[in-house]
């Protein structure tokens, strides 16, 4: 199941490789992730590199997965089932972790060296702070950096930390780590146009040429043509170092981020001259210019008798940072004018994800190219030097990844500590709730948004002044934009999907803010149950309770800040905003706050299910059929993630209410296709038609869905021939059964149903289950196998672009999908379209 190879990245034919003689696994060899050791690997693999600015320090670091012990034998039957071999795993998981963005002013080195030092960053070597933590550091260590600091801070990096500094090229790195993210991040290239940020999808096939415009503290143009191929055709001095340092001068403000922030209270006008200063207050519209063009940049400064004191801070930072934003812009679209580029990319760190930077930005390249040019920026838009440093250290294979073993994640620990740090970070998961507690005393900077107030412009090249909505740019906007970055090599794209490229998850549009805010609402009124169920499942102590407490409060502020800027974290869809309940549950150490409420209902429906396997077996198959169909949609009633279906649940006992939902099944449905499903199923006119060789039953809710649902309508597949492939979550969500829990589940249920006993056994389900009753052998039985796998993700919903390689190899042989749940025949994959057989219940 390897996937297209258009979309992968180069990899180069020299690259170094890890020396993987004498590896051994660490511990249990049967582990999900098993730790490798490798006595041979030389120690310098640099999971650490820097971009030392002028102004600030950027920092990119690589920390392995955290291992996720299991005793999940399952695997190793269905992985022999499916002709899945160890070798499909490539170097994972030496190659899966995470990559961590921070930054530092480069005043305060002091504080990055105690972050690296702190965090062991400096002692080389893969895992090192796990392995190696007491070992001294390694004398021959040595530290990927780009930048000016890099050359003068070299001596400071050997004294404190004992490191040595490799340099590399900054233009090499900006343009590494440019071309890394727009071919591995779907979301990271965005265009903003009067306060309006949308996400634009390149196609890594079309990405040459353009133009990158890198503005740190100077500003440097590069003509990108390829990986490594490029060109530094043009630059100028007046950059981000300009603003500041003229800002600084002239405003007497602490900080570049202080500047910024007053230039949303500030009024250009009263600096700048205007066109209709010099107009009489008309547009010279006979060449395009509107009166509130700005025609000289501090102009009426020259003019009037005033001295510096006599103007607003507020008004001199928001003139510079006009005429600084204007002239990048201007400059590069002539550049990319003279080099006929289409697109041009802005990065660095003077734009901060500063709205009205982007809109001026936007504006100068939209007028100037009178729209045959684009603006975009880029979510990391100050990492790429520092990610390029990274990936020059070739090692850890990033250069290979695609964009479907990516996945960013917005744990609380990252955007607040990796945005601002003061003092050492935080070491473990109590110094991380303490830091939240203090919020509660703070909370208002917690949840306090980005300015992203739509600015007007007078249609005549003209730009009004920005409308602040009084509220402070926080300093740390733009590191609130960038997640951590977990690479997941065993990521693959669901090889059924009709046409991956056109494949769009979300069926609900969250930018429609009336959505947003009926989900906010939901997801908000939901939380202190959830919070309750969370603690109960962590027995209720009060170290639970105080996790309980900082996963709202962490959970309320993602909220928060995604109401006041839906964007901030990439293109919001609603599996998106589902799945960061899940994690954020997870990074407060709630791996499973359902668990209670899915074993009573397990066996609640496990105790019913004979019953009802008698009553569907004394029906015709078409009676049985549409019976099988409508028990799904009734059992799914069985959603804790509705407050609907839960007022439902003191109405009576699982079964009772499982009869009344499928009673009330009147066709009919609001999308009914049961006619067709039936004649491909049963035939018409007498003619039998051919079973489905494999289906993928993607279930979803554990108790009444899959016992009394989903099992029963296997059991019907399995009758006719059809082998069952049982996809269940990787990891908890809400009630959802996982691919762990299943085959117990199914164990149980086999007791009743030779049907269900013979496929499980065939399917290898039954091997450690049940190894009292059965000899588990594949050869002794005759049924097409009932299998589980595991469908690579922990959340409500499926993003079918980022499934588990299990899922994808199960996938080859299936012509049927069956797609259960609001979560995933809903909210998504509602309008997915396969290349086989699909049924969305
Ligand atoms: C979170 C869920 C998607 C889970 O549903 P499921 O996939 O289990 O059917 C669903 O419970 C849901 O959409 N809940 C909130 C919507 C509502 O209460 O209307
Ligand atoms: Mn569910």
């Amino acid at each position: 199941m390897a996937p297209p190879a258009s979309n992968s990245i180069h990899r180069s034919g020299s690259r170094p490789q890890l020396d993987l003689s004498k590896a051994a696994i660490q511990g249990n060899s049967e582990e999900r992730d098993p730790t490798i050791l490798l006595p041979n690997q030389s120690d310098d693999i640099s999971h650490l590199a820097l971009d030392i600015g002028g102004s600030l320090i950027k920092l990119v670091y690589f920390s392995r997965h955290e291992d996720r012990s299991s005793d999940d034998k399952r695997k190793k039957t269905v992985k022999e089932r499916l002709g899945i071999s160890n070798g499909n795993r490539r170097s994972y998981p030496i190659l899966g972790g995470r990559l961590h963005f921070v930054k530092f002013e480069t005043s305060k080195l002091n504080e990055c060296l105690d972050f690296i030092s702190s965090k062991q960053l400096h002692r080389g070597g893969i895992d090192s702070h796990r392995w190696n933590s007491e070992a001294p550091a390694n004398e021959n260590a040595v530290i990927k950096a780009t930048g000016g600091g890099a050359f003068k801070f070299a001596d400071i990096f050997k004294e404190r930390l004992g490191v040595s500094i490799d340099k590399e090229d900054e233009m090499d790195c900006l343009v590494a780590g440019a071309n890394f993210l727009l071919k591995a991040i779907r979301h990271e290239a965005f265009t903003h146009m009067e306060g309006h940020k949308e996400f634009v999808q390149i196609d890594p096939n079309d990405l040459f040429p353009y133009l990158l415009v890198n503005i740190g503290s100077g500003v440097s143009m590069i003509k990108v043509d390829g990986e490594g191929k490029f060109q530094r055709v043009s630059g100028t001095n007046v950059g981000g170092g300009t603003y500041w340092g003229l800002g600084r001068l002239l405003t007497k403000c602490k900080s570049f981020d202080e500047l910024l922030e007053l230039s949303q209270r500030g009024d250009n006008r009263t600096i700048d001259m205007l066109v209709g200063d010099i107009y009489g207050g008309m547009d010279y519209s006979k060449i395009g210019l509107s009166a509130s063009t700005i025609a000289s940049s501090f102009g009426k400064a020259i003019s009037d008798k005033k001295e510096l004191e006599d103007y607003r801070p507020e008004d001199i930072s928001l003139s510079l940072l006009r005429m600084i934003s204007y002239n990048i812009g201007q400059i590069s679209y002539l550049n990319a004018l003279r080099f006929g580029l289409k697109r041009i990319f802005f990065g660095g760190f003077f734009i901060r994800g500063h709205a009205y930077t982007m809109d001026t930005i936007s504006f100068a390249v939209q007028f100037w190219s009178q729209g045959e040019a684009q603006a975009m920026f880029l979510r990391h838009e100050g990492f790429l030097g520092a990610l390029g440093a990274f990936m020059s250290n070739e090692k850890h294979g990033l250069d290979d990844l695609m964009v479907h073993q990516l996945v960013e994640r917005f744990p609380m620990g990252a955007p607040y500590t990796g945005g601002k740090i003061h003092g050492p970070p935080l070491g473990d998961l109590n110094e991380k709730i303490s830091w939240m507690e203090k919020f509660v005393l703070k909370g208002t900077e917690i949840t306090a948004p980005v300015p992203m107030a739509p600015h007007g412009t007078t249609g005549l090249g003209g730009f009004e002044v920005p409308s602040s909505k009084g509220c402070t740019l926080r300093s740390d906007a733009s590191a609130l934009n960038v997640g951590v970055l977990h690479l997941v090599p065993t990521l693959e794209v669901f090889p059924l999907l009709a046409d991956p490229k056109m494949y769009e998850p979300n069926t609900i549009d969250l930018s429609d803010h009336s959505e947003l805010e009926y989900w906010f609402t939901v997801l908000s009124e939901h939380l202190p149950d959830l919070v309750d169920k969370a603690v109960a499942s962590e027995g209720g102590t009060d170290d639970a309770k105080r996790r309980g407490d900082a996963f709202a409060r962490a959970f309320s502020a993602h909220l928060a800040r995604l109401m006041e800027e839906p964007a901030a974290y990439g293109k919001l869809g609603l599996a998106n905003l589902l799945e960061l309940r899940e994690e954020c549950l997870r990074e407060f150490q709630f791996h499973d706050a359902y668990r209670s409420i899915k074993q009573r209902e397990n066996e609640a429906s496990l105790a019913v299910l004979p019953d009802l396997l008698m009553e569907l077996d004394r029906m015709d198959e078409e009676a049985r059929l549409l019976t099988l169909i409508e028990g799904v949609l009734a059992a799914n009633i069985f959603d804790w993630g509705s407050r609907a279906c839960v007022d439902l649940y003191h109405k009576g006992t699982i079964i009772e209410i499982y009869r009344m939902s499928r009673d009330k099944m009147q066709r009919p449905w609001r999308v009914d296709d049961f006619d067709l499903f039936k004649e491909r199923m049963l035939g018409s006119k007498g003619k039998k038609p051919r079973p489905h060789k494999r289906a993928l039953l993607f279930v979803d809710n554990s108790g009444a869905d899959v016992i009394l649902g989903m099992l029963p309508l296997a059991r019907e597949l399995l009758r006719r021939g059809t082998e069952v492939v049982l996809v269940a979550n990787s990891l908890p969500a809400l009630n959802d059964v996982t691919a762990m829990e299943l085959p117990d589940i199914v164990a149980e249920a086999a007791k009743h149903c030779d049907i269900l006993r013979r496929a499980a056994e065939a399917g290898g389900l039954l091997v450690d289950a049940m190894n009292n009753t059965l000899d588990g052998s594949k050869e002794n039985s005759s049924s097409v196998p009932l299998m589980v796998v595991e469908n690579g993700c922990g959340s409500p919903c499926i993003d079918l672009r980022q499934v588990s390689s299990e899922l994808a190899a199960a996938a080859k042989d299936a012509d049927l999908i069956i797609l259960e749940g609001m979560g995933r025949a809903l909210h998504t994959n509602f309008n997915a379209r396969f290349k086989c057989d699909a049924l969305k219940i």
